[in-house]
């Protein structure tokens, strides 16, 4: 991943410049058709099968993206909207238990992603532990509450969950009570308050039960590049993401990286790439935006909406003027690498399944059928040094998840 040099960094302020003084003549040139999204993450999903792993908070439905109507969402957001074709779409998206989403084809990367959230959420609660025990976390795209596990675990005290759509909050809410429900007599859960609104547009403070509530994290998972349609829409997200942290406090999450986006489509004939599991299409190359780059992604098994190009240097830009300085930024791959250095995040990978095992005995039944897709495997094994099953991706899930970046951000005194 490309360090922001200091060209870049004058480039982004400049740029950033120009946008504050013509909001307006970018908002209207970038939001032509833009629709919402559903990103590849293969996050959403919930569950009772997190009971024990924490294994699945992806987009778990089974529909199959419609080919004979494929230009419908576009046009369906012209009618409705943006943020409301999002809403809509997530809305619909149907819970699907663990039996259906372990036959998926995609079921290692959405639990390769769940992995990846896991270990990023760990690290920043531990970082808050040190400090205080009382922790208090908005989930901004709370979505069903495929991390509502991850904050039990993590003995926060409140949380605040938020999204657009309303049944998904409705749904969050809901997996919340059962979970508490089932609570032992002594068991700890966290106390928690859930809000639909389009954070993209409204202002969450006024919407909070407590309005002066202070948060120690604000957890931003595969959302942040919904608001990058326009200027005023990625910065009113920063504002309820960063506005309510106190001093100290972190803005964690993952985002499609828009380096490997562009990479990947410079490096190709047309003006899509992808495999058999993701599609990435633009509408033109060449011309990058800084707002409402839209570009649409399909992930196996998940009807999507739009997404929009974040360029995270004018993130980083844009979260200094909400008294943010940047953590870290790491690819998914990068993050891997570090994290599984730690034992702990090696046992939980396999307690998650996030890798698919993979032999050459025969005995496993792969994922995916084409033999090219465990090239890498092979090459890995074939000194017979390595013990099996070996825990792998297939390559066209690897391609999928290593579009996606985390980042931590800290709230400065
Ligand atoms: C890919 S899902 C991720 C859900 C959840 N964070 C997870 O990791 O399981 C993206 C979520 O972002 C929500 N979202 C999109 N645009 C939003 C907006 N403007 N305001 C609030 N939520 C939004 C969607 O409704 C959806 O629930």
């Amino acid at each position: 991943m490309a360090e922001v040099t200091r060209t870049e960094e004058e480039q982004v302020e400049k740029s950033l410049e120009e946008v504050e003084k013509t909001p307006h003549a970018l908002e209207s040139a970038s939001s032509v058709g833009c629709e919402g999204n559903n990103s590849a993450s293969g996050a959403e999903q919930s569950t009772e099968n997190d009971k024990e792993v924490d294994s699945g908070d992806q987009d778990g439905r089974a529909k199959k993206r419609n080919l004979d109507s494929e230009d419908e969402p576009s046009k369906k957001v012209h009618v409705i909207g943006h943020g409301q074709a999002v809403a809509a779409h997530y809305n619909e998206l149907q819970e699907v238990g663990l039996e259906k989403r372990s036959q998926s084809r995609i079921f290692y990367l959405r639990n390769f992603n769940n992995w990846t959230k896991s270990v990023l959420i760990g690290e920043f609660i531990d970082r808050v532990r040190q400090k205080k025990s009382d922790i208090t976390v908005l989930d901004l795209g709370c979505g069903k509450g495929g991390d509502l596990l991850k904050w039990k675990k993590g003995r926060i005290k409140k949380l605040v969950c938020t999204d657009i759509a309303d049944i998904s909050v409705q749904q969050c809410k809901h997996r919340y009570e059962e979970m508490k429900s089932r609570c032992r007599y002594n068991e700890h859960i966290f106390d928690a308050e859930f809000i639909q609104a389009d954070s993209t547009k409204d202002l969450l403070s006024s919407k909070y039960n407590d309005p002066d509530m202070r948060f120690d994290i604000c957890s931003c998972q595969f959302v942040y590049h919904y608001s990058f349609e326009t200027y005023e829409q990625a910065d009113m997200m920063l504002k309820n993401a960063c506005g309510n942290l106190s001093p100290g406090g972190y803005f964690i999450g993952t985002t499609p990286n828009s380096f490997e986006l562009v990479k990947r489509l410079e490096a190709s004939e047309t003006n899509s790439f992808g495999n058999d599991v993701y599609n990435v299409k633009f509408e033109k190359k060449g011309d990058y935006p800084l707002f409402g780059c839209k570009y649409d992604f399909h992930l196996e098994e998940v009807v999507d909406v739009p997404e929009f190009l974040v360029y995270f240097p004018l993130l980083e830009e844009m979260a200094k003027k909400h008294g943010m300085k940047l953590v870290y930024k790491m690819t998914f791959r990068e993050f891997y690498e570090e994290k599984i250095k730690n034992e702990e995040h090696k046992m939980l990978l396999r307690r998650m399944q996030a890798l698919e095992p993979y032999s050459t005995h025969g005995d496993s039944r792969l994922v995916s059928d084409k033999p090219d897709d465990y090239e890498h495997a092979k090459e890995f094994i074939k000194d017979g040094k390595a013990k099996l099953p070996l825990g792998t991706l297939s390559k066209s899930e690897w391609e999928a998840t290593s579009i996606y970046l985390v980042f931590a951000f800290e709230k400065q005194p």
